[in-house]
């Protein structure tokens, strides 16, 4: 499918991208004629694993992970993120998003371990170029997005909310947010890593990426990877009225702005994506990194039981 950073993929999504959402209605009034869930505000459109509610009257769609038990980013979840995210960006009623999760106690697991491990190069190549894709994506955005986190954020959880514009945390102890790659060792691309110093600055990179630091909420507020702590059920609803002074400004002065702010860190990454992912690929397929990676699933699994 023509995506603007050139991504590829699954066959099933390029043979019929929209094959991989199921537009519902609530019933108000009939959805827009070939909109994409504006309008009226009162349709619901999404896919198995992102479900989108959309306001119209306010211009912000709230869009939940739903890929149980721990949202953890599958190549159907990055898939249906993007797909999503360009339905919601292409639709002129909407300038915010707000993402969350359906899931109950984490926003996302991040990287499906099980993508990682056992599979074959062509396999890793897809996944990676799904992971830039929904990257650049949400980094670029012209759209204002707001992580509503209600839950544990690790790594590629983190990674999500690191491309919103704003983070609001639950105030809940065990919902810790970071990079820990280096515990499953294995290290951030360079492109995460920009952004993580972006973001809390380079000293407090450096600790935090070796040390593979998860942070619980007071500590994730101190560092500044995330910019309020709100009691759990005010999530939402702070994460709203964070939009709604995000909205206040006017479009196309924030959006120079963030483009301004963030265009050379993703241009570093599309002027390499090709080098990007023969790095990860030819990195993710060595021995001693499988049986890293394995080694931690099956604690994580067993950690369960
Ligand atoms: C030269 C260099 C080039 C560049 C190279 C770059 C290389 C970069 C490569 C990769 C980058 C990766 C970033 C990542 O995102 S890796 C993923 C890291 N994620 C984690 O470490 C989180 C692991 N999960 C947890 O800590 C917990 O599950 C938590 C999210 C806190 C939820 O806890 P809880 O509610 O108690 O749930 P369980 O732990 O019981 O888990 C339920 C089942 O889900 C499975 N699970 C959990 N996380 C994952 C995951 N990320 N992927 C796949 N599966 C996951 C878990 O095993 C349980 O499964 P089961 O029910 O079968 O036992």
């Amino acid at each position: 499918m023509a995506l603007a950073s050139g991504v590829r993929f699954p066959a099933r999504a390029l043979l019929r991208p929209w094959s991989l959402l199921r537009d519902t209605t609530l019933g108000r009034s009939e959805p827009a004629a070939g909109g994409g869930g504006g309008g009226d505000g009162a349709r619901l459109f999404g896919s198995q694993r992102v479900l989108v509610e959309p306001d119209a009257a306010s211009g912000v769609a709230v869009m939940k992970f739903r890929n149980p038990p721990v949202n953890s980013l599958s190549l159907e979840l990055l898939t249906e993120l993007v797909i999503s995210l360009e339905k919601v960006e292409n639709d002129k009623t909407f300038r915010g998003v707000i993402l969350t999760s359906a899931c109950p106690r984490v926003f996302s697991a991040g990287l499906d371990l099980t993508e990682l491990c056992g599979r074959n190069p062509a396999h890793y190549t897809e996944y990676w170029k799904a992971v830039q894709e929904l990257w650049l994506r949400t980094y670029l955005s012209s759209l204002v997005l707001v992580a509503a986190i209600n839950g544990a954020c690790p790594a590629g959880g983190c990674i999500i909310a690191l491309a919103c514009d704003c983070r609001v945390l639950a105030d809940n102890p065990k919902y810790h947010i970071g990079l820990n790659e280096t515990l499953l060792g294995i290290t951030t691309p360079f492109w995460l890593k920009d952004t993580y110093v972006n973001t809390i600055g380079h000293r407090a990179s450096e600790q935090a990426l070796q040390l593979g630091s998860l942070f619980p909420p007071s500590e994730a507020l101190q560092v500044g990877l995330v910019d309020q702590v709100v009691p759990e059920d005010q999530v939402l609803s702070t994460a709203l009225s964070e939009m709604a002074r995000w909205l206040a400004v006017p479009d196309h002065a924030r959006q120079l702005t963030k483009t301004m702010m963030r265009k050379a860190t993703a241009d570093r990454l599309l002027r390499q994506r090709d080098a990007d992912i023969q790095n990860f690929v030819s990195f993710i397929c060595r021995d001693s990194i499988q049986k890293s990676l394995q080694v931690y699933l099956e604690k994580l699994r067993q950690r369960k039981g």
